[in-house]
């Protein structure tokens, strides 16, 4: 024997009301979007048909409950049966249970919401020259319906649902409450829309048209329109179109950084009613200097209608739409290159994602993004310009460390050390083939720094071994070079590899038997990837200190400059280092002031 399924309605309503909807404020777009379809579905046979919606709030009804009345096609008695008792079942869908088009609902699960709020909702409605039918469902999931008596019935065509609040919902029903939730979700509503005796419908969508508007009258009203709807004045305002989807809008430039983890939401009409105003994904991951407010009529919403339903329609308009950004940033650089600065300045980060992936936006950054550079401050067009070859380093730290070394050798250095720019530069070498692109460490600068004639170099070996020994428990190699500028004593220099090393040395010295062994072999065979303390023999101090017969005195000068390279560096001190620090400044005092010897 087949048997039919039941469904027990107060665990339908606990998981609508505590894994669907987000707030019980959806019950005013559920009702506002039923009232909406009916007048639609009415004005489908019958063009002229009146478009009216009121809400009558607890205060006006006078007995707690809310009313809200259309004027759309109503229900037969059959019907309010089948569509109103049957929870899925929807006269928006066609017969191959496809969403209607021309209406806003499909699932046939949004009157349920009202449970949210309400205990009972009641209904009455009248379809055509048919009698009045009345409907009353309770939240424990029983129903009667009965058809009304002659003159008792509605005067005209239509529905009215009245909701009984819930212990301790009331406040859901009450005038503000309906007015403010009524102007968010129903302002762009084609159809009027009265909460009490208010007008709530405010006519077109604010990117709409009008011939009669000049274009600074458009921008301010967007502007205003913005600061009201969002809290902000943006940057600039971007027109966006993806027909295929029925899409119009705008997205507002934000006038402060974003976080680029943060995925921007957007507020979303479906057929000009408020979808919701935290929609994601509706752009691509990388436009989060923007805030959109669209109206789509071809998206789906999910049937929590917090979301779109993320299908190839959504993929395909995220292109366009990203299109579209991109464009407004590739013309903003002939139009306005002063807007064009302030925008990098405060979204600089968002661009340089783009620019990951997108030529264009690339070529931007090329021309227009200030870069640090041991030249001052300049775009990578104006240093490719006067240097020919653009040297770059791709860490803060490196660019530190050789900086002012590598600007007295004129090797020009550009910092590529922040966020995507390291990739960035990399990259333009692909996408830009006229601009020659070349990484400097430490280590290739180390190449380039002279080296000392044999009888100099010979000279110097024993301080050499006395300065290595000493700095042999710090983990960097010794080296003794001539270079620029001569005021520089001695240079620390660390790449990525020697980094590396020295984070195993001190994974080594602080690890268990166990682990020394697992250390020793990423260690082995990387000796000379220490970092280098390179003196230097142009520097009259650091000469002294090599010549020096008093090994006291040099050992002190030694672990001094050593530390005072770190520092230069911008290195932390480990424990090992302040001890040399510590021991070289005290060592030194007491030589100073003659109380050693
Ligand atoms: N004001 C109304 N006038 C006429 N018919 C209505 C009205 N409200 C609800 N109905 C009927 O009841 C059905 C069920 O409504 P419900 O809000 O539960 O689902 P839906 O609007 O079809 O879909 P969704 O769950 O996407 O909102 C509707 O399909 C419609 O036929």
């Amino acid at each position: 024997m087949t048997h039919a399924f039941r469904v027990d309605l107060r665990g339908i309503v606990d998981l609508l009301s505590h894994h669907l909807y987000a707030t019980p404020r959806v019950y005013v777009r559920e009702l506002l979007q039923n009232a909406v379809d009916a007048i639609t579905a009415r004005r489908l046979a019958e063009p002229d048909a009146p478009g009216d919606i009121w809400f009558e709030p607890a205060e006006r009804t006078g007995d707690g409950t809310l009313r809200i009345t259309d004027t759309g096609i109503g229900l037969t008695e059959e019907q309010v049966h089948e569509l109103l008792a049957t929870i899925g079942r929807s006269s928006k869908r066609d017969d191959l249970g496809f969403a209607r088009h021309e209406f806003l609902g499909q699932f046939g699960i949004g009157l349920l919401s009202c449970f949210l709020v309400a205990d009972e909702i009641r209904v009455r409605t009248r379809t055509g020259d048919g009698p009045t039918v009345e409907w009353v469902g309770r939240a424990d999931g029983s129903y009667e319906t009965t058809v009304a008596a002659d003159g008792n019935g509605r005067a005209a065509q239509g529905t009215t649902v009245t909701l009984v609040p819930r212990r301790g919902e009331e406040h859901w029903l009450r005038e503000r409450t309906v007015t403010e939730l009524v102007a968010l979700y129903g302002s762009m509503l084609p159809v009027a829309v009265r909460v009490g005796d208010t007008v709530l419908t405010s006519g077109p969508a604010p990117w709409d048209t009008n011939r009669a508007e000049s274009a600074s009258a458009r921008a301010g009203r967007l502007a205003a329109y913005a600061q009201q709807a969002f809290g902000f004045t943006p940057l600039d305002v971007i027109e966006l179109a993806a027909p295929e989807a029925g899409l119009r809008g705008v997205a507002f430039v934000l006038p402060t950084p974003s976080n680029p983890a943060v995925r921007v939401a957007h507020r979303v009409y479906l057929k000009q009613m408020l979808l919701s105003e935290g929609i994601e994904g509706l752009l691509p991951e990388w436009a989060f200097f923007v805030r959109c407010v669209v109206d789509t009529t071809e998206l789906r919403p999910t049937a929590s209608r917090e979301a779109l339903y993320d299908d190839s329609l959504l993929e395909q308009v995220r292109q366009t739409l990203a299109d579209q950004l991109r464009g407004w940033l590739a013309g903003l650089g002939a139009s306005d290159p002063r807007r064009l600065h302030e925008f990098l300045r405060i979204h600089h980060l968002g661009v340089k994602a783009l620019a990951l992936h997108d030529d264009e936006t690339l070529r931007l950054v090329y021309q227009w993004w200030p870069f640090e550079t041991n030249v001052g401050a300049l775009t990578l067009a104006e240093f490719a310009e006067r240097y020919g070859l653009v040297r770059y380093s791709a860490s803060v730290d490196e660019f530190r460390q050789m900086a002012s070394v590598s600007a007295a050798q004129n090797v020009p250095l550009v910092n590529a050390g922040y966020v995507y720019e390291a990739e960035l530069v990399s990259r333009l070498g692909e996408a830009l083939p006229d601009v020659a692109v070349e990484p400097l460490t430490p280590a290739d600068l180390a190449l380039r720094l002279d080296t000392l004639e044999p009888d100099a170099a010979a000279a110097v070996e024993p301080f050499i071994a006395t300065a290595q020994r000493i700095l042999d428990r710090q983990g960097v190699r010794v080296v003794v070079r001539r270079f620029d500028p001569p005021s520089v004593p001695a240079l620390y220099l660390l790449d990525g590899d020697a980094a590396l090393q020295l984070d195993l040395r001190r994974g080594r010295e602080q690890s268990t038997d166990v682990f020394e062994a697992v250390f020793d072999a990423f260690i082995a065979g990387h000796e000379d990837n220490r970092p280098q303390l390179v003196f230097n023999h142009r520097n009259p101090l650091a000469r002294q200190a090599m010549s020096t017969g008093d090994e006291e005195l040099a050992g002190y000068a030694v672990e001094g400059l050593f530390t005072q390279a770190l520092l230069l560096a911008r290195q932390p001190l480990t424990p090992a280092a302040t001890a040399a620090m510590n021991q070289s400044l005290l060592g030194l005092l007491s030589r100073a002031m003659g109380a050693g010897r």
